[in-house]
């Protein structure tokens, strides 16, 4: 049953749908005609919905698995314009979450907020220091003041505006709206929670500790929560400010370098990814300029993958510089990404179409980002599934590309990347962790002998890597993987046969005549293992 309140809004929203067309945004047909394009009313419409409205389209816009692109890249550019609330009232909240008067706890407190969001604001403090020490800068982030309460109302009218297109609009099974704001709101709550900021916060600058390369701010976990946040303060300069850099002599070739490797690494070695790298986000300590370390900013969102999604991802990298299609095919359908029943042939072709012109390229304009962004267009036609993981990692690849080109045009990605994955591929690879994987998941290995047998003869052998001028050293990696993957067939067929041994009991070699399954597994085991081994030490 809906609020008063809810009828307004209802009777508000339906104002705007009519005033900016929408239902042609829903496929059906407009009586009159628009002098924008659908893309621009849309999202002049969100903007004049409001905060809530004006988030959505941004989730939306990075949902090309979802939107077409233009209807995509038209909202990405939505902003979010709200007027900053008065300090007192930041003040008022900040004591009544810590349960003390804001003087007692700080030497200062700025009421003029240093930023404002929608969904939160940013205020300058200071926390006293010790015995005459100067005290320690810190940033208060409060969240709005009724601002849940009008994103629940919104959100469940988001609700029933889905149901509605649901029902109504014919393009509805493929923009799945009570999906799209099922997660949606799952997103949007997480945003107002800043405990689950302050500890992604203090996860990532746990894994970078030390690092020179990124810093990120200490929390101060006394004086957090749910809606408030105190952390250290950052001063730097804003990534964009490519002139001022220049101007200090900052190394910025290196600076951008520096911001691919942090990605990948978080990617690959920490699964815990910064996934809202908007330049806002994200700044520059230049006191070192030889030595340029970034500063993060911003926790709200991040992400993480299956060791799976790792392993799949990173061949699809590999297999895609190298222009092997089938293998980036064969990928998806071995992970699951698309269903199984796909006709390899096909969708291997509908990929070359659209990776080839991105080829077509100078190398330093090759694009993992909008490779992604190609491939998950082409698997949606391919009945991909929806991978929210993935299509966040993709957003956030082309948010690291669009800062590392705007600092420095001539970046080659995939030089600092390559480095990298090889390093992963080898460590995650070795016979050393294949042992170690083995004894952990021995038993599922098990289950699972018969799949890994079948995609054993499938295995073109002896398929090289191509490409040379991009990389020699894939084909190491390719075969390297190849080998380890016999040293888990092996070990896994010898653990085989000591199950075999153990249920049946010692059997020689010709029992009854025919060969005995124990000792036939271990010598197969056995034999793959050490041809393994013979192609490591080759
Ligand atoms: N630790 C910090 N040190 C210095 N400035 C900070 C710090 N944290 C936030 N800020 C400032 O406040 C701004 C907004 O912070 P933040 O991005 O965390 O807020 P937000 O409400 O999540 O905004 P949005 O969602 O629009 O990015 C930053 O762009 C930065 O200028």
């Amino acid at each position: 049953m809906l609020s008063p309140l809810q009828w307004r809004r209802l009777w508000q929203i339906r104002r705007v749908y009519r005033r900016y067309g929408l239902a042609e945004a829903l496929g059906r047909p407009v009586r009159r005609s628009f002098p924008d394009p659908v893309g621009v009313r849309l999202r002049k419409a969100l903007e004049e919905l409001g905060p809530v409205f004006v988030k959505f389209g941004q989730a939306l816009s990075t949902r090309p698995d979802i939107l077409p692109p233009e209807l995509a890249s038209e909202l990405s550019k939505l902003q979010d314009q709200v007027p900053p609330f008065p300090g007192a009232e930041a003040r008022a909240l900040v004591e009544a979450a810590i349960g003390k008067p804001v003087g007692q706890v700080f030497a200062m407190f700025d009421d003029k907020p240093l930023a404002s969001a929608s969904i939160a604001q940013v205020h300058a403090a200071r926390l006293p220091g010790e015995d005459g020490e100067a005290g320690f800068d810190v940033v208060v982030k409060v969240v709005r003041p009724g601002i849940e309460a009008q994103i629940r109302r919104d959100v469940e009218l988001l609700h029933g505006l889905a149901q509605m297109a649901e029902w109504f609009s014919p393009l509805a099974p493929r923009l799945r709206p009570k999906e799209v704001v099922a997660e949606y709101e799952k997103v949007i709550f997480d945003e107002l929670d800043l405990l689950r900021e302050a500890a992604n916060a203090s996860q990532l600058r746990r894994n970078w500790l030390g690092s020179e390369m990124i810093y990120h701010p200490l929390v101060v976990w006394d004086l957090c929560r749910p809606n408030v946040m105190v952390m250290e303060r950052l001063n730097g300069l804003p990534v964009d400010e490519v002139a001022e850099l220049r101007r200090r002599n900052v190394n910025i070739q290196l600076l951008a370098e520096r911001g691919v490797e942090i990605f990948f690494r978080e990617v690959f070695f920490f699964n815990f990814f910064h996934a809202d790298m908007h330049p806002g986000n994200v700044f520059v300590d230049p006191s070192d300029p030889e030595n340029p370390r970034w500063l993060a900013l911003d926790f709200g969102i991040v992400g993480s993958l299956t060791p799976e999604d790792q392993r799949y991802l990173a061949e699809n990298f590999v297999a895609f510089f190298d222009q092997d299609y089938r293998r980036v095919a064969e990928l998806h359908v071995e992970s699951g990404w698309v269903p199984r029943s796909t006709r390899v042939d096909e969708f291997e072709g509908a990929i070359r179409s659209v990776c080839e012109p991105i080829f077509n390229r100078p190398l330093s304009e090759l694009s993992f980002g909008v490779f992604l962004l190609r491939l998950f267009e082409v698997a949606r036609r391919f009945d991909m599934q929806v991978q929210p993981q993935l299509v966040l990692l993709q957003k956030t690849i082309l948010q690291v590309e669009g800062l590392g080109r705007q600092l420095y045009p001539d970046l080659d990605l995939w030089k600092t990347a390559k480095p990298l994955m090889t390093e992963w591929m080898q460590e995650r690879l070795s016979p050393k962790r294949a042992m170690a994987e083995l004894r952990r998941h021995g038993p599922q290995l098990v289950e699972s002998l018969p799949r890994m047998l079948a995609r054993l003869g499938t295995d073109e052998a002896g398929a090289s890597v191509t490409r040379e001028e991009l990389d020699r050293s894939l084909q190491t990696l390719v075969r390297e993987q190849r080998r380890n993957r016999r040293v888990v067939i092996g070990a896994t067929l010898m653990l085989g046969a000591l199950i075999v041994f153990g249920l049946d009991g010692y059997r020689p070699v010709i029992w009854n005549g025919v060969p005995s399954i124990s000792w036939l597994l271990a010598g197969s085991g056995l034999a793959l293992w050490l041809s393994a081994r013979r192609r490591g030490a080759g």
